[in-house]
């Protein structure tokens, strides 16, 4: 069974390794949504794959660094791409959620990262 929860945050970015004439060179912001994906079976005692509560616990201080914060002065977040942006939420969330499976970051409507440790 695979569970989903999702999150948004705002931020503001630079991307410092494009060339200095494309426009994401330049400070701007997004609206960023994650898709936290998590596998496993459903445990008969409480229905659940993991409680939706444990995940928002476990994510939670992590979307609090990121909400409303210049992602480029995070450490690990240099160059903050959708797919750097993925990786470091699966490395820092998947000690705390062995079942999370993929995570998935979604930079516009139209434009995400996938990530699922490999
Ligand atoms: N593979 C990647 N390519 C790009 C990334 C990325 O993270 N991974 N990021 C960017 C910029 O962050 C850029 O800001 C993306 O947003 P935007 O230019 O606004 O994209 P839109 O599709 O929304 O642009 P429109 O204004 O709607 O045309 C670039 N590439
Ligand atoms: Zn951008």
């Amino acid at each position: 069974m695979k569970i989903v929860q999702a999150f948004t945050f705002e931020a503001a970015h630079r991307l410092p390794h494009v060339p200095e004439n494309h426009r994401c060179h330049r400070m701007h912001g997004h609206s960023y949504r994650v898709d936290l994906h998590l596998e496993g079976p459903v445990d008969p005692a409480t229905g659940f794959v993991v409680d939706f509560f444990d995940v928002e616990a476990a994510f939670g201080p992590l979307l609090a660094r990121l909400d409303h914060h210049c992602l480029n002065e995070i450490d690990g977040l240099e160059n903050p791409t959708a797919e750097h942006i993925a990786i470091w939420i699966h490395d820092r969330v998947k000690p705390l959620l062995p079942a999370l499976s993929r995570v998935v970051v979604h930079e516009t409507p139209m434009s995400r990262a996938e990530y699922d440790g490999t």
